[in-house]
């Protein structure tokens, strides 16, 4: 698996650094609001665990799957729900927990979705945000780090469902997609 990685981005120590920060802002943001926090799977399933242990106010947790990416390394444009939330978001202050917002296409469908349903307030939090290569006009509220225009793998990200595992985040090698 290592070797299929051309560089490594941000170390696993890095990531953790930055993820008590953002659970540090948060806590101070959304005191007193009692959040819905939203991990859209599968790629945010790690940083949604390791943020909601940084995050000291009192929460709910759901769950959504989204896909559109499937085994290549550009964004099909159709965002397909695979798993709808258990509750409903009217009424409440919601947080999109992502773990990338490349084109922005899936995070646009899901605000729309989650806008539709009236939630009180719809904030993002992604722990990358990869902004060379949006099509649509749109900015998280909290992001972690901003990425190169490069496909990336590891904490949490895939490429054909792979590399998810690793800890740290790095550019996947092109022979290994372009095979
Ligand atoms: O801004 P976008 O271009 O829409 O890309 C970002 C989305 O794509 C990836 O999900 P993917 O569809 O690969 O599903 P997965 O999380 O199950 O890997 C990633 O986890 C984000 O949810
Ligand atoms: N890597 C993995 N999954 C992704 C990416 C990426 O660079 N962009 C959107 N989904
Ligand atoms: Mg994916």
């Amino acid at each position: 698996m290592q070797n299929d990685i051309k560089e490594v981005l941000y170390s696993e120590a890095q990531i953790q650094a930055k993820v008590k920060e953002l659970g540090d802002q948060l806590s101070v943001d959304f005191e007193g609001r009692n959040p819905l926090v939203i991990c859209v799977l599968k790629g945010a399933f790690i940083f949604m665990s390791d943020l909601v242990k940084a995050i000291s106010v009192p929460l709910e947790i759901d769950f959504m799957a989204v896909s559109s990416y499937g085994q290549s390394t550009q964004s099909s444009g159709v965002v397909k729900i695979m798993k709808d939330l258990d509750v409903s978001v009217e009424g409440r202050d919601v947080l999109i927990v992502e773990d990338i917002i490349d084109s922005g296409l899936t995070l646009s469908y899901l605000i729309d979705v989650l806008e539709h349903r009236n939630a009180k307030s719809v904030t993002v939090v992604t722990l990358f945000d990869k902004p060379a290569r949006r099509t649509v006009d749109l900015q998280p509220d909290y992001k972690g780090f901003t990425l190169p225009d490069e496909f990336v793998v590891g904490y949490g990200l895939d490429f054909a469902e792979k590399y998810r595992n690793l800890p740290y985040i790095g550019i996947l090698k092109p022979h290994v997609y372009e095979k």
